[in-house]
């Protein structure tokens, strides 16, 4: 037996979800690039838990599930009013929150599909609520409630500001929700997956893939792309700030990819809205230092940007604070996770890889007086 390091290249699951194949990335076989022009998020959502687009009666069907689901039980709105949240970071809270939200739903350990298709509508739903809550209690706000006539990405803006955002932010928003669904068997959907497939219940399958999306080598990337173009400052500091990093051997955040090798599809969607969306906002040095600052890791060590290096200046346009770049990530890939849960549920095998021993040969017990 031999170990993969990270498992690359190894198959370990089918999937009709997404696929990534040459370089290519589907939902469903529908490419990305027509999603990311012509969906919405919901259509989006819908897609991946049925497997084809809806038409306009699901469509309509799912966008009124959802809004009927986003409020919050009261409960997790006190909790968060309960710590001192100045130094907790909101991936904490939303996966907190998420774990609290079990307690509350009577259908939790409920495994019929029914029960598991109302949980995921549920959990969809107030994922968005939960994020934009806590990002204002934090602040001494109170949370905007939901309003009824906005979608999803309409709705987040709405209850994160506490305004209605208008229609270049909303169609923004949108397609960085569309643009970051699904991706095959990432790390945090393969987590998710391996947590249901004990026959464990949603919220802990999402509980679980908060954690991984976390990580600055997966989600929490886009929040360090942020924090590194803070820190340069200004473009005259980019070259001399990436050689020390190429340097010292750390990694560029935003960049490189397990699965993709001449680029990330997404990026390029995300590259055009940081582009307007500086611009729009009078801060388009965020977009130039950010091509800058690609071009020279591209051209000097060959690794191509990912989805989330622009989706940091995308985000910081419109205006948010930047640890919930994160969170914005969960907002959008938990209808991915969810899809992948349902579909594990519907051909279930408990996952139980093998591990490659590489520690002591067999030793004799020697009690603890005697070491
Ligand atoms: C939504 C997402 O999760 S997208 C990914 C978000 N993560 C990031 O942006 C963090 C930065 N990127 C990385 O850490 C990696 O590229 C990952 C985690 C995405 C992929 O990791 P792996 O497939 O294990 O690639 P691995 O880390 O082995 O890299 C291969 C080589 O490229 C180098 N490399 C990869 N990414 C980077 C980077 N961002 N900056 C500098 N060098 C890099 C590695 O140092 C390694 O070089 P070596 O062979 O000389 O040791
Ligand atoms: O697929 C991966 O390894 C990471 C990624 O790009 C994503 O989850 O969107």
């Amino acid at each position: 037996m031999t170990a993969t390091r990270g498992l690359e290249g190894v198959v370990a699951s089918e999937t009709s979800i997404s696929s990534i194949i040459d370089d290519t990335l589907t939902y469903v076989g529908y490419n990305i690039d027509d999603l990311a022009d012509h969906a919405s998020f919901e259509e989006v959502i819908y897609l991946l838990w049925h497997l084809k687009l809806p038409n306009q009666q699901e469509l309509d069907e799912l966008k009124q599930q959802l809004i009927e689901n986003m409020e919050l039980p009261q409960g997790v709105i006190d909790a968060f009013k309960l710590y001192s949240l100045q130094n907790v970071h909101p991936m904490a809270a939303l996966r907190t929150a998420v774990s609290q939200l079990g307690l509350y739903d009577d259908e939790a350990d409920i495994m019929e599909k029914e029960a598991n298709y109302r949980k995921a509508i549920r959990l969809q739903a107030k994922i968005p609520t939960i994020v934009a809550a806590f990002a204002r209690i934090r602040k001494g706000l109170d949370p905007v409630s939901p309003r009824k006539d906005l979608g999803l990405a309409a709705n987040f803006l709405y209850m994160l500001k506490g305004k209605e955002p208008d229609d270049i932010e909303v169609e923004a928003f949108n397609k960085a929700l569309v643009l970051h669904a699904d991706h095959e068997l990432n790390a945090s959907t393969f987590t998710a997956r391996v947590c249901v497939a004990t026959l464990s219940d949603i919220y802990s399958g999402i509980t679980a893939a908060i954690g991984a999306l976390k990580g600055p080598l997966h989600g929490g990337a886009n929040e360090q792309v942020m924090k590194m173009l803070t820190e340069i400052g200004s473009a005259d500091r980019i070259e001399d700030y990436l050689h020390e990093k190429f340097r010292n051997k750390e990694k560029i955040m935003g960049f490189g990819h397990r699965v993709y090798r001449k680029g990330d599809p997404r990026a390029k969607h995300l590259k055009k809205m940081s582009e307007k969306l500086t611009k729009l906002t009078g801060q388009p040095y965020y977009y130039d230092m950010s091509v800058k600052i690609e071009q020279i890791v591209t051209s000097e060590k060959g690794i191509p940007a990912n989805v989330d290096f622009y989706s940091a200046s995308v985000y910081h346009s419109l205006g948010i604070d930047h640890d919930l770049f994160t969170p914005i990530f969960a907002v959008s890939r938990v209808s991915g996770w969810l899809a992948h849960i349902l579909e594990q549920y519907s051909n279930n095998r408990i996952i139980r890889p093998r591990a490659e021993y590489v520690g002591p040969g067999m030793q004799t017990y020697v009690k603890i007086e005697d070491r």
